[in-house]
């Protein structure tokens, strides 16, 4: 698996002619066991070198509070730390990449297991430039989950166990498909937030950092 060290010749290399609306889009799959902290170094990513970030979680708990056809199957799947159908995932981040004036996306907790990942390839025809993923022990990531009081009904410890299994038996053979074909940049995720961002920064090296603010230029400009 690719450590830190090597990533931005992989980067650069792996950076595909994906089409999606058409538009020329570039993806990363941002993936970890539950609690590895994706959610967290993606907002540093989208702060620093201008992604996108979509959250597959995130999209399907919005589907079920927008009273959704689908919603209460969902609920229900989260609930037990299972992985919803690939369609209404597949449909939820097809339609978010394409509202988006972004080309660039981290799609965080996608694909989750084969039946994902392979439906997304038929559907959308694109290829992760390359896969992030933080690599963080079970009892670090159990008491993180345990204390990140946001209301999520999937915070429980007899749900975080379940959520434990699936990454292990569904998401982890994803992660190994990705590495057979060298595409896997592993992050030691138990270190401190910002110890974790300061290898993310080394692996989106190659990325240009997002331009600075219009306004604060023009005033510093105008004002200095
Ligand atoms: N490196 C870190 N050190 C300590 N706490 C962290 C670290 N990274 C994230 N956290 C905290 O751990 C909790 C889980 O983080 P986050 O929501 O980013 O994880 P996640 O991988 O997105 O989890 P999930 O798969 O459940 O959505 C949050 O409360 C966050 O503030
Ligand atoms: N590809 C996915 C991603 C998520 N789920 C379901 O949502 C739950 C929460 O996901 P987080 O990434 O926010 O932890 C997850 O446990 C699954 O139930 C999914 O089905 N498919
Ligand atoms: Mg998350």
């Amino acid at each position: 698996m690719g450590t830190v060290v090597d990533a931005p010749a992989v980067v650069a290399e792996e950076v595909t002619e994906n089409m999606l609306g058409g538009k020329k889009v570039t993806v990363v799959f941002v993936l970890g066991g539950p609690g590895s902290g994706k959610g967290t170094q993606c907002t540093n990513i989208v702060n620093h070198f201008g992604f996108d970030h979509l959250s597959a979680g995130d999209l399907l708990r919005a589907e079920i509070k927008s009273g959704s056809e689908n919603g209460t199957m969902i609920e229900n799947m989260i609930k037990e730390g299972k992985i919803v159908p690939s369609e209404v995932t597949i449909k939820l981040l097809q339609d978010a990449m394409i509202k988006s004036e972004n080309d660039k996306f981290l799609i965080d907790g996608f694909p989750r297991n084969e039946e994902n990942r392979a439906a997304f390839e038929n559907v959308t025809k694109i290829s992760p430039a390359f896969v992030l993923f933080f690599d963080c022990p079970e009892e670090v990531m159990e008491s993180r989950l345990l204390g990140r009081n946001q209301g999520r009904v999937d915070d429980n410890i007899e749900t975080i166990k379940k959520r434990f299994k699936t990454f292990v038996e569904s998401s982890l053979p994803v992660i190994e498909y990705y590495d057979a074909k060298d595409k896997v940049k592993k992050i030691d995720a138990a270190k401190s937030i910002t110890e974790v961002f300061e290898d993310v920064k080394v692996i989106f090296a190659p990325y240009s950092p997002k331009a600075p603010n219009k306004y604060i230029c023009e005033t510093m400009t105008t004002n200095p």
